[in-house]
């Protein structure tokens, strides 16, 4: 899995926090170390956040400005996004910034867009499940979804709402009534997931998370997570039975041991607007003709018999241009894969009732 993205985040993040004033980076310098890594000048792409103004929504539209991919950031949402758009735009990199607000300013939002990031709707609080959010969020995704279908039938479309395993077949119902569904450009997005795997795994595998890769394969929620330590790589030092199961365990709970912690104040954040950003620049490389960029994503797929499944992606200029098998797994992966089909099949079928009622 190509992690460039991730090294080169974390090499600036490391160089920013280390360095005196005086021999700080440029803020320019700073946001081309945090994304691409191309110099010739990107195209023009227009992205679009919808739920800007949220937990997530805030901190991904200031990653999305560092990005010079972006030449054009629409930042939507149903309240708050004057005052988001204004500060974000201060901030001297490539892309033209404008704040959306409300339902009749969404065609304008959307208009044009290459890639829609959809972080709007409610989170979790301590007790609840993801699928607890489902009522809501459902509809504010079916809205969302009808809107793109009209505004921007062909952008990419990068799903962060929960509960990801129902709100990903929602958009796809809701783009195939409107006649404009096209797998390869829907996009769960699970990288938050593959992300606590590379940490959780270099801090018991006693290897440099820089150079961690862990595929996450299934869906996003509890025992649908599923990490694949077998193939975790580089291999470090080798870890029990044990330790794999504490490491898996951790990865399927690490949303709960957020929401636990933030005790009632919503859901992982900053970590996931880091996630989304890294998956938002890997659609965009791909977009872009860059060869080899390979990310987990929750996807339209047959390599299981569960019609929407998370695994490694290559993508490319019209989205997903392969989807990569789930390589050879341990008996306890085997195990784990069978565990899950039921559930994520379940959350599946609710998600497709719900855009046909
Ligand atoms: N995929 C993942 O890995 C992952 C990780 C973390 C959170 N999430 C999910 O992301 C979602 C957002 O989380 P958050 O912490 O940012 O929540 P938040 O409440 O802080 O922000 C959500 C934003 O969505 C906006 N919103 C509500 N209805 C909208 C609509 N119809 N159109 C546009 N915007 C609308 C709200 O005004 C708010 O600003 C939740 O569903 C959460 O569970 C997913
Ligand atoms: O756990 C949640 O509710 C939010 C998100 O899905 C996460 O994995 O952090």
């Amino acid at each position: 899995m190509r992690t460039s993205m991730f090294r080169s985040v974390e090499s600036a993040i490391r160089r920013v926090s280390t360095s005196s004033p005086s021999t700080s980076t440029s803020s320019t310098h700073f946001a081309r170390r945090c994304f691409s890594s191309e110099s010739a000048p990107a195209p023009a792409r227009k992205v679009a956040v919808l739920g800007a103004a949220g937990g997530i929504g805030q901190p991904l539209a200031l990653l999305m400005k560092l990005n010079p991919l972006v030449s054009s950031l629409s930042l939507y949402d149903i309240a708050g996004t004057p005052g988001v758009a204004a500060d974000v735009s201060h901030i001297n990199t490539r892309s033209e910034v404008a704040g959306y607000m409300g339902e009749d300013q969404l065609a304008q939002a959307l208009d044009g867009c290459d890639l829609v990031i959809i972080p709007a709707g409610v989170p979790r609080k301590p007790g609840m499940t993801r699928d607890d959010l489902f009522n809501i969020n459902a509809g504010i995704v079916k809205t969302l979804c009808t809107a793109i279908a009209k505004y921007c039938p062909h952008a990419l479309v990068n799903m962060i709402s929960n509960p990801v395993n129902s709100t990903v077949p929602i958009a796809a119902e809701i783009f195939k009534k409107a006649g404009t569904y096209d797998e390869k450009r829907l996009f769960g997005v699970t990288t938050l997931d593959v992300v606590r795997a590379r940490t959780f795994f270099a801090g018991k595998a006693n290897v440099n998370v820089a150079d961690v890769n862990v595929p996450v394969v299934g869906g996003h929620a509890g025992i649908t997570i599923l990490p694949l330590f077998s193939q975790a790589t580089p291999k470090g030092s080798n870890l029990s039975d044990e330790q794999i199961t504490a490491l898996t365990k951790r990865t399927q709970d690490g949303g709960t041991e957020v929401v636990e912690a933030k005790a009632g104040k919503g859901s992982a954040t900053l970590s996931m607007a880091y996630a989304g950003a890294v998956f938002a620049d890997a659609c965009l490389k791909g977009l872009n003709g860059v060869p080899d960029i390979v990310e987990c994503s929750y996807v339209q797929s047959n390599i299981t018999d569960i019609p929407f499944f998370a695994s490694k992606v290559r993508l490319g200029k019209n989205g997903v241009e392969e989807i990569l098998g789930l390589g050879p797994m341990s008996d306890f992966e085997k195990e784990g894969l069978e565990k899950l089909k039921p559930e994520l099949l379940s959350s599946i079928e609710k998600g497709v009732k719900f855009a046909n009622q």
